[in-house]
């Protein structure tokens, strides 16, 4: 059934929760000039944190090379006035010699400031970004899982990473730009002053439209972005579909391709659409700024000659104005072009800190006390969690305690909160309300990660680390100093070692087919190296999610097996469909959409007759492939 697609024009609509960011871009051009000092304080601190040397380095080279800049103007005034004043030409040559030789040093002197100041800037920019890149990692790194699952966080944290850290560069860039052309600026307007009053107003208005028309301009640039973000995040995301090997085989097995690229090629359409668009309005705001400012300038210039021209001043001083207004102008339309970027850049940079912002506040608290060293008892007292965004709860008032040593565990239908649960114990997610407790100390006020220290998880959906085996095991305890024997120990018990062994390299082999003589491995396989990264993280607390559910029987026996072997001393949490694995262990808690309905023993449960005997019943009956009753099955299991 092919779904009628929505009409890409509302594609571009803003989405509803970048309202905030778009009233930003809206923002009048005054309040764009008010933002100016603040995103220039920004950049300094920025640059300032990254490396001061360099950064001062920077502003003071950019400073000199500007006074240089004004001292070779001031002189050609004297240049010209020795070379137009009455008498015999060498009397003229030599008259202005002394300021052709300040002139010429001071422009040799701005030369070599600029360059030394350029290139410390080509070495302050690429820390910037190395510096703004790993403060948002670290951020992003600190911040607690339930924070990946709220949208919003996401949408936010693309737009940090694609652009803002890219922005975080080019503001330090163009602060320096315009902090240069603004020196330069002065230098002019300052000698333009002395030179006559009237010449400095004509210079600012000449700028003026330029000015407006880059700002402008840099707006619609931001707008357009804005409006295309959602798109691009679904181009992208279907592009990947297209591109990546893993949706390679299912892509082709439902011929989904033609069906995708019309997809892609709808939003591509609508992206081509929206950027001609806002190209030929960037193109028509140019133009009316260059236009202006051309009229502007023409009118800089008819000033003076009327000012030579009616013999309020004199021609060496007309003469060195006309190379102040010019070199002013050139200043003042770099001054133009840095102010565009920055503010432009300046947007991206504020998606960025507000991100950063968030992120912080979002945080694991750094300084809080360790959890106890272990637990005999794990208790839950009405614990409650809801993922962000969602209507209701996962986990809703569950109460249970587990003894050190037992194996326990969870059971329901799909989407009755056992994972959601079992990151709960995992300190993975902390609850809204309710306590989980380690002998009576709450784990709220501890640190998690040390919380986390004491577990082991194999999660349901293992990630396949793109590292070589070896290390996909070490990975469960990176920093514990380790022999090949012990790795091979921890593969033996996940059942890995056979497979391992008969890898290109064996355990030094690269499971990842992205790179020259990777390999791949079976789901079966990878989950097999997950079981064997719990084992090897060996901890007191072990959380399986599902740990067989892509094994084959033998495996999945031997697994089990292990399970029971590793469980002496340690506490396990088991989560499995195969209610025949749970029979065996010492209780069983049964949830049923977030809470708690049954808990006991496999013998109590199944004489309750409530959902765990149900769920267990029809399980029995699918593999008796008749109405076959528990007690028959139990019998036979
Ligand atoms: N990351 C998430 N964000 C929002 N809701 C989620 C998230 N993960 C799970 N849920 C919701 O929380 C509820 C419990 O999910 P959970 O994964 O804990 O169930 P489960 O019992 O482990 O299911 P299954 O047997 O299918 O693995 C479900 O309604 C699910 O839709």
């Amino acid at each position: 059934m092919a779904i009628e697609s929505a009409d890409p024009a509302d594609d571009l609509a803003v989405p509803y929760w970048l309202t905030a960011t778009a009233e930003a871009a809206s923002a009048s051009f005054g309040r764009m000039v008010r933002r100016l000092p603040g995103l220039l304080l920004q950049a300094w601190r920025l640059a300032w944190r990254t490396d001061r040397r360099t950064t001062a380095v920077v502003v003071v080279g950019n400073l000199a090379a500007g006074v240089a800049s004004g001292v070779g103007l001031v002189n050609v005034v004297g240049v010209l006035d020795g070379l137009l004043r009455e008498g015999p030409t060498p009397d003229r040559i030599r008259a202005a010699v002394p300021s052709l030789l300040v002139m010429v040093a001071a422009g040799a002197a701005r030369t070599l400031l600029a360059a030394a100041a350029t290139a410390a800037q080509g070495r302050l920019s690429p820390q910037v970004y190395e510096a703004a890149e790993l403060r948002l990692l670290e951020l992003t790194t600190r911040v607690d899982l339930a924070t990946f699952d709220d949208a919003d966080w996401r949408d936010r944290m693309q737009r940090a990473r694609d652009r803002g850290i890219d922005a975080a560069q080019r503001v330090v860039d163009h602060a320096i730009e315009l902090g240069t052309n603004v020196v330069s600026l002065a230098a002019a307007a300052g000698v333009l002053a002395v030179l006559h009053p009237i010449l400095l107003p004509l210079l600012v208005l000449a700028v003026v439209p330029n000015f407006w028309a880059a700002v402008r301009s840099a707006r619609l640039g931001y707008r357009q972005q804005l409006r295309l973000i959602a798109v691009w995040r679904r181009k992208w995301m279907l592009s990947e579909l297209l591109a990546e090997r893993d949706q390679a085989g299912e892509l082709r097995a439902f011929t989904l391709q033609r069906y995708l690229l019309a997809e892609v090629r709808r939003l591509l359409d609508a992206v081509t659409r929206e950027q001609i668009k806002v190209s030929s309005a960037q193109v028509r705001t140019n133009l009316i700024g260059h236009a202006l400012g051309a009229l502007a300038t023409g009118a800089a210039y008819a000033a003076l000659l009327g000012l030579l021209l009616t013999g309020r001043m004199d021609i060496a001083v007309g003469g060195a104005a006309a190379y102040a207004i010019s070199t002013g102008i050139n200043a003042l339309t770099q001054v133009a072009f840095a102010v565009n970027h920055l503010y432009e850049q300046g947007l991206y940079f504020g998606d960025y800190e507000s991100f950063r912002a968030l992120a912080t506040a979002r945080s694991e608290p750094l300084d809080l006390p360790p959890a106890p060293a272990g637990f005999e008892t794990l208790t839950l007292d009405g614990v409650t969690f809801t993922y962000p965004g969602a209507q209701r709860p996962a986990v809703s008032g569950v109460s249970l305690t587990i003894r050190r040593g037992q194996t326990i565990a969870l059971v329901g239908e799909n989407g009755s909160g056992k994972s959601t649960l079992a990151k709960l114990l995992a300190a993975l997610y902390r609850p809204d309300s309710g306590v989980i407790a380690w002998d009576g100390a709450d784990l709220a006020g501890r640190d998690p990660d040390s919380v986390r220290e004491h577990v082991a998880v194999v999660m349901q959906d293992p990630t396949n680390w793109p590292l070589s085996a070896a290390e996909n095991i070490t990975a469960g305890r990176h920093d514990r100093v380790t022999t090949q024997a012990e790795i091979e120990a921890a593969a033996g018990r996940g059942d890995a070692h056979d497979f391992i062994v008969e890898l290109p390299r064996q355990y030094q082999t690269l499971l990842s087919r992205h790179f020259n003589d990777g390999a791949e491995l079976s789901g079966g396989q990878w989950q097999r190296l997950a079981i064997a990264r719990a084992f090897f993280r060996d901890a007191p607390l072990l959380i399986c999610d599902e740990p067989t559910a892509n094994l084959d029987a033998r495996a999945e026996h031997a697994v089990y097996g292990r399970l029971r072997e590793l469980a002496a001393g340690r506490t396990v949490v088991l989560i499995t469909h195969r209610m025949a694995s749970v029979r065996e262990v010492d209780r069983i808690f049964v949830l049923d959409h977030g809470a708690l309905v049954e808990e006991g023993t496999h013998t109590e449960l199944t004489a309750t007759g409530g959902l765990y005997a149900q769920l267990y019943a029809l399980q029995a009956t699918a593999y008796q492939g008749n109405e076959t009753s528990v007690q028959t099955l139990d019998h036979k299991m």
